[in-house]
């Protein structure tokens, strides 16, 4: 997707420093994910002229096969039962080369994808999660009996990892088996990550010592006593003028360009805050949130996860595994692929109604998302100006659009039919825009100029505890 970042044949520019590669590698396989099969749609009334309020994610303008909540509700609330943390009981240090701890425990596969299937379909995560376990509840202590490699066999007391991992608030690492390790005073931890446990979904080339990576928590519990800090009263206020805007601003929709839509405020808030938890969970398993560079080594200034496929920065390809420690991208869930879905349908209504023309597929065609790649900016974050054409040469051609979520602080997002940041347009988007460019500005330059600190609602914040900055999820038709 050529996420732009300074390229030494300078076509890339500000915001200097960061941003993705521009480098373009074509590729074949067209993937077809049956994504919102299930169902899901979104916002019936978004865009009414009535002004009626939107219900969020449960309806369809169209399709009104369930609702996204009720099923959200099922699945998203906690972590998967399988989820432990360890506390090492045996002698052994911790390195790489431990990287085959053997647990016999119920699978632990069902969020990697299948090889036709990125979107998940609603039946398969309900069996991963358990609505009556929550993150912050601790959980029976277990044991659990484990071999390493050597054949020397240790007992692992496993205590919620969860609630350690966010307690500590500390980075853990991730060891390519699919057990993750926290080091505290307590000792060493490790916890069997939700995706798997065991080491056969690693890609046969990569060492141990490649597998292991930091993962990253945007929601961590906060430690200790909790001492409720008010804000600042200048910070109260523009929080309460942010929500009144949005409330005023509601159902809204800006043409910027052709093909290029901003649904203002179309994600509900409780609709955001469920898809905070949902990337919560998933970004801190196996695959999760990493800190993405360059072939380079420079650092992108974001934390990224992808889902249903893999963008790998370092040679702007798609795969089906993580290079950097085998991972799989979890998928794709259902509920957001709907939102997805719901938007498209909601700007063709907008489109139809301003063009009065029946078929508007040829300015915003329709697409059905096999890819997610979630970034976390803190409030220094920032995306250079860049095109996203990593996909097929078939979605490119069909100019199916990419649909992204903004989620958390508003960020100044900046777009230009050229690499030219000097003259490019800004939008400000803020939490529960989606902003969708296909047709003809599915190849516009975009990027990220800065993110607007203290500017989430606070609702959000407070239901959700992520850490200070802006969550966005751009989706794309492989
Ligand atoms: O964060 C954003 O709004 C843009 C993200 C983006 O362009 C990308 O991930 O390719
Ligand atoms: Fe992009």
């Amino acid at each position: 997707m050529n996420r732009g970042r300074a390229r030494n044949d300078g076509r890339d520019s500000a915001p200097r420093g960061r941003g993705r590669s521009s480098r373009f590698a074509g590729r074949s396989a067209h993937r077809h994910s049956p994504a919102g099969d299930d169902g899901f749609s979104s916002n019936a009334s978004y865009g009414n002229k009535d002004g009626s309020s939107r219900p969020g994610w449960q309806t369809s303008p169209q399709v009104s096969v369930g609702n996204i909540s009720k099923q959200f509700d099922h699945i998203s609330t906690s972590d998967s039962p399988n989820q432990r943390d360890c506390h090492f009981t045996g002698t052994k240090g911790i390195s790489s080369g431990l990287g085959k701890l053997k647990l016999d425990e119920n699978s632990l596969e069902a969020v990697t994808p299948g090889s036709t299937e990125l979107c998940a379909s609603q039946s398969a995560q309900s069996d991963l999660r358990d609505k009556d376990l929550n993150i912050c509840k601790p959980k029976r202590r277990q044991m659990i009996d484990t071999e390493l490699e050597t054949g020397s066999s240790l007992s692992l007391d496993c205590l919620p990892a969860i609630d350690n991992a966010r307690t500590l608030n500390e980075p853990s690492l991730v060891i390519g088996s699919g057990i993750k390790c926290t080091t505290s005073k307590k000792g060493s931890q490790f916890e069997p990550t939700p995706q798997k446990k065991n080491a056969d979904h690693l890609h046969p080339g990569i060492s141990d010592s490649l597998a292991v990576r930091v993962s990253f928590d945007i929601c961590p519990v906060k430690t200790g006593k909790v001492v409720m800090l008010k804000a600042p009263l200048l910070v109260q206020n523009r929080m309460k003028r942010n929500e009144a805007k949005r409330q005023i601003e509601g159902q809204n929709i800006k043409v910027l360009r052709s093909g290029m839509l901003l649904l203002k405020s179309y994600i509900s808030l409780p609709d955001q805050i469920k898809i905070v938890k949902k990337c919560r969970d998933l970004g801190i398993g196996f695959g999760g949130f990493y800190d993405p560079s360059y072939r380079d080594g420079g650092k992108l200034h974001l934390k990224m996860m992808c889902l249903g496929k893999n963008w790998d920065p370092e040679t702007s390809m798609y795969g089906d595994q993580r290079p950097i420690d085998g991972a799989k991208p979890p998928l794709i869930p259902g509920e957001f692929c709907q939102l997805v879905k719901g938007a498209i349908q909601v700007s063709h209504s907008f489109l139809r109604e301003q063009s009065k023309m029946p078929s508007v597929e040829h300015v915003l065609p329709s697409m059905s998302p096999s890819i997610c790649i979630v970034n976390f900016y803190t409030k220094t974050g920032q995306l250079g100006l860049h095109q996203d054409k990593d996909e097929t040469a078939e979605s490119l051609k069909r100019k199916l659009p990419v649909v992204s979520f903004s989620i958390g602080d508003s960020a100044k997002f900046v777009f230009s039919d050229k690499r030219d940041p000097d003259n490019a347009d800004k939008e400000v988007l803020e939490s529960g825009d989606v902003l969708i460019f296909g047709g003809e500005s599915r190849l516009i330059f975009h990027g990220v100029a800065s993110i607007l600190a203290d500017t989430a609602p606070k609702g959000l914040m407070d239901k959700t505890n992520m850490l200070p900055g802006r969550l966005n999820l751009t989706f794309r038709e492989y």
